[in-house]
């Protein structure tokens, strides 16, 4: 069977690492998280006291660290010259910090390099998720999903995970997710966007099992019409 390309891209909380993984599984195809990518940057720079806040300094570093992302959507995983980061990329610090890091144009060139490197090399096909991979980082890929969901739901999911990790309430949440979105929509480098001919899916009253099986069902018709 030929290659299959997935891009799958909304905000957070949509339910784009939970529904790209499952679609990769089931499909046979390799899985690449694009927000991982970044969030390690960031916490390497945070890690080596760079000011995240400056974008020269940042800019002046990124090709730097050694980010080397697994494709196995079985067994996701990231690692930063050579050390897992699969745990320190998800606190709430690098959270905070990652928009203002992933806006600097020299940090998307670099990870948008990679990202097309590991698409290329995926023998069966990919589901990537991100998000600017249909606008930007496969603009050719053969099925583009925007994901989306209410402030609410997306909160109430997010705050759901960190429950005992990190005590966040809903509302903080809330406020922290909005203020992602809305810097990542706002940069001028590759934001945040839905491809024109991308499939919009709203997954506020869908349950994962409906996403996923609308994201494999438009990915077989897709192969069934070539
Ligand atoms: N349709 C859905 N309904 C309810 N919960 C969902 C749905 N999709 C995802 N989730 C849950 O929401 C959380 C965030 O999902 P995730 O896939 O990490 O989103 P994203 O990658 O877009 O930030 C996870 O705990 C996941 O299990
Ligand atoms: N293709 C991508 C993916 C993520 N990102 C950045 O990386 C951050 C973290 O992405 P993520 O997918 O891990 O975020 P969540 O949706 O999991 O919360 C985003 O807020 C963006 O700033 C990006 O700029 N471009």
């Amino acid at each position: 069977m030929e290659s299959v390309i997935v891009a799958i891209d909304g905000p957070s909380g949509t339910g784009k690492s939970s529904t790209s993984r499952a679609v990769a599984a089931e499909l046979g195809l390799s899985y690449l998280d694009t927000g991982a990518q970044y969030r390690a940057i960031t916490w390497w720079m945070l890690t080596n006291g760079i000011d995240v806040d400056d974008p020269g300094a940042v800019a002046a570093v990124c090709g730097k660290p050694a980010i080397e992302s697994g494709t196995d959507p079985l067994a996701p995983a990231i690692s930063v010259d050579g050390a897992d980061a699969a745990g320190p990329i998800r606190t709430r610090e690098v959270t905070s910090k990652v928009s203002a890091v992933s806006a600097v144009p020299e940090v998307r060139a670099r990870i948008t390099g990679l990202q097309r490197a590991i698409a290329a090399a995926a023998e069966k096909g990919i589901v990537v998720e991100g998000r600017d991979i249909g606008t930007t980082v496969l603009p050719a890929a053969d099925v583009k999903i925007f994901l989306t969901a209410s402030p609410e739901a997306r909160a109430a999911r997010r705050s759901g995970e960190l429950k005992g990790r990190e005590a966040a309430d809903l509302a903080s949440t809330r406020e922290a997710l909005i203020r992602r979105d809305a810097a990542d929509s706002g940069r001028k480098t590759s934001p945040l966007a839905k491809a024109d001919d991308a499939v919009e899916v709203d997954t506020t009253e869908l349950t994962l099992q409906q996403v996923i099986e609308c994201v494999v069902a438009l990915v077989e018709e897709k192969r069934a019409g070539r």
